[in-house]
């Protein structure tokens, strides 16, 4: 591997050394800003300097009004002057007088004016001089910043701050739906995201694996169920028994349904029902509805056979997703689940909403009216006739549970948007609870609906049949061209891992949420802003710099002032904004604004090969080229593993 992993990554005082060398003295510095993990902020802190300099504007405020340009064509930076708050003078006149007075600087141009706006250009040989060696320095760590995690910024030995990333939640024994995919991605995104950004993440999956439908599989799989198949293919193997049972349980209610009615009608006829009753509770007691309350109840008080089975269901099911969240580059902290919720936790939140009135009994059943507070939050049930409890209910001992254990700074919920009012009541009654402590650090980060998810063979019913699905498609792709075919070392790996890219990036493209519609034609594609046209951009850069092949202490030696091609020059300006693309993502929290930056880079990258070509050229020059193009190989690598995918490095 080239400059990657367990390189140092950039001091200071190397920084301040090459700064030096291009003219500047000292490093630039202005609070909260971290010039040896982003450069953009040595511009930003020597910007704000010079113009302190030429106009009476607080510092702060000018390095506030800073904002990225949306192409390069526009700047590096600019700044539009009604930003600065300067009372009393017109905009465009103050820009122009900016841009005349703006003194000399090693590291940027003049300020060109448009309309009531600067823009900045930086100075591209000495951006090459600092953007080339510090992504090739920082490797995998190069565009993130542990800082932002810190409990207190000034003083790290206070540590970091904890969070709890949600994600995935699937419902033992049912369909791992679209809604559980998209949870999937962009909670894995997420999950790396903030600790990209220095939190220390749990990352959290809450199993659906509690109520009395596992009462019905376990009556089930007494009837259907094969230890082989269960051993085989656990989460297919359950879902098929759970089909079967749920299909006679539907069937006999029917016939208990003409039963009552008959009663019924013997009752108004005054006739004597006795017998029926009899025949219809032996019915009832017969039926898969109450052996499978029976059990759930014995699940419920403990009864250590009936969890044994369930517990076996549950343990196959989760040593099976392992392996699927693998192929996803996913690996959880915890398993929790509902049944995981103490009977504890949740009779002391009973206890408090009683205590405080906020909920109330009726018929029997506790609820909990929001609608009070907020119109749209409606009426709750907290606790049904039967004393057991609900979905949300487990959600609010879960909470207050987690909170014990871990005291996070955050937690966040990846949902889909169809849960919004769930989880709006949620939070809500936890702060009703006097629980703000909690609701406070909580956010639920939802998503839209994907439109029409099936697959060549049918419907898709588990994350391991779409994934095999879009991998044969990948497959059936690659083989279109048999002379790259031939090359590719294992072809089926290769075809899996694009194919879960095309998936992953298809998902994380628009804005969260947005619905999409789940295309494997388009998807799969070679050509538009897909997964396997990043992941042919990240083979094509490998297989450029492989027959270059320069230890780090060469690439870092090369004369970056022989890279002067206006082609190279855009390549640098846009791996410079990576660090600054990912403080925007941890403001957004949108995986689609690393994807657009992503696409913008290999859009760049692309159209430079014809002009940067490394092989062939004389030796002082390719090692530059090679330098930089290993740069950019670096920043596309560390983009596609922060949003989970896995760079190939041949296809
Ligand atoms: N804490 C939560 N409620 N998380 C979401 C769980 C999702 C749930 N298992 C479902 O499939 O709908």
């Amino acid at each position: 591997m080239e400059a990657s992993q367990n390189t140092p990554a950039q001091s200071i005082d190397e920084l301040a050394s090459i700064l030096q060398g291009v003219g500047v003295s000292e490093v630039p510095k202005m609070p909260n800003t971290y010039p040896e993990l982003n450069p953009f902020d040595v511009y930003r802190a020597h910007i704000t300097e010079l113009l302190a300099s030429i106009c009476d504007v607080e510092k702060s405020i000018i390095l506030a009004a800073m904002q990225w340009t949306t192409t390069l064509e526009k700047g590096d930076l600019q700044l539009p002057v009604p930003a600065l708050r300067k009372k009393g003078v017109k905009p465009d006149a103050l820009a122009k007088e900016l841009a005349e007075k703006f003194p000399e600087s090693v590291l940027v141009e003049r300020p060109t004016v448009v309309g009531v706006s600067l823009a900045f250009f930086f100075k591209t040989s000495p951006l090459t001089k600092l953007i080339v060696p510090f992504v090739l320095k920082n490797g995998a760590k190069c565009g993130f910043n542990p800082n932002f995690g810190l409990r207190d910024p000034t003083d790290p030995s206070k540590g970091k701050k904890k969070m709890i990333v949600e994600f995935s939640s699937p419902n033992i024994a049912k369909p791992f739906h679209a809604g559980h995919l998209r949870s999937t991605i962009i909670g894995g995104f997420l999950a790396n995201l903030y600790e990209g950004a220095g939190w220390d993440v749990t990352r959290m999956n809450y199993l659906g694996d509690w109520g009395k439908q596992y009462g019905v599989l376990a009556v089930g799989f007494d009837k259907f169920g094969s230890e082989a198949e269960l051993v085989k293919n656990p989460i297919g193997h359950l879902y098929e028994v759970y089909v079967k049972i749920s299909a006679i349980s539907r069937e006999e209610k029917e016939v208990m349904d003409a039963k009552e009615e008959e009663i019924k009608k013997l009752q108004e006829a005054k006739e004597p029902t006795g017998e029926k009753e009899a025949e219809l509770q032996a019915l009832i007691d017969k039926g898969v509805d109450e052996q499978a309350r029976k059990y759930f109840k014995r699940m419920v008080d403990g009864d250590s056979e009936a969890l044994g089975v369930w517990k076996r269901f549950r343990d196959l099911s989760i040593v099976k997703y392992k392996d699927t969240y693998a192929r996803l580059n996913i690996r959880y902290d915890e398993y929790s689940g509902e049944s995981q919720v103490q009977d504890a936790s949740m009779d002391e939140a009973a206890k408090i909403l009683e205590e405080k009135g906020i909920s109330h009994v009726d018929r029997g059943a506790v609820l909990v009216d929001l609608s009070k507070h907020q119109k749209k939050l409606g009426k709750c049930l907290v606790k049904k006739k039967d004393g057991t409890s609900l979905y949300l209910t487990r959600d609010i001992g879960a909470a207050t549970e987690r909170f014990e254990k871990y005291h996070f700074d955050k937690m966040i919920y990846v949902v889909a948007n169809q849960q919004d009012l769930h989880l709006a009541q949620l939070f809500k009654i936890m702060e009703l609870m006097g629980r703000t402590d909690i609701s406070s650090r909580c956010e639920h980060i939802n998503f839209g609906m994907v439109l029409g998810m099936s697959t060549r063979k049918g419907t898709a019913r588990f994350l391991d049949d779409i994934l095999r699905d879009v991998g044969d498609k990948m497959h059936e792709v690659m083989r279109g061209n048999a002379d790259k075919y031939a090359e590719v070392e294992d072809p089926h790996k290769t075809a899996d891992t694009l194919g879960i890219s095309a998936v992953m990036v298809q998902d994380m493209k628009g804005k969260r949420v947005n619905n999409y519609e789940f295309n494997m034609d388009r998807m799969c594609s070679f050509e538009g802003d897909t997964g396997p046209y990043l992941q042919y951009a990240h083979a094509r850069i490998t297989s450029i710099t492989r027959k270059a092949p320069l230890s780090l202490e060469e690439l870092l030696s090369a004369d970056l002032s022989l890279l002067t091609e206006p082609k190279a020059m855009d390549l640098v300006r846009t791996l410079a904004c990576w660090p600054d693309v990912f403080v925007n993502t941890v403001k957004t929290q949108e995986p689609t604004t690393v994807l657009t930056y992503l696409f913008k880079m290999v859009h760049t990258l692309s159209s430079s090969y014809e002009v940067l070509k490394v092989v062939g050229s004389e030796e002082e020059l390719k090692k530059a080229r090679a330098a930089l193009l290993v740069a950019a190989k670096q920043v596309l690598g560390n983009g596609m593993r922060l949003l989970g995918l896995s760079p190939v490095e041949r296809m």
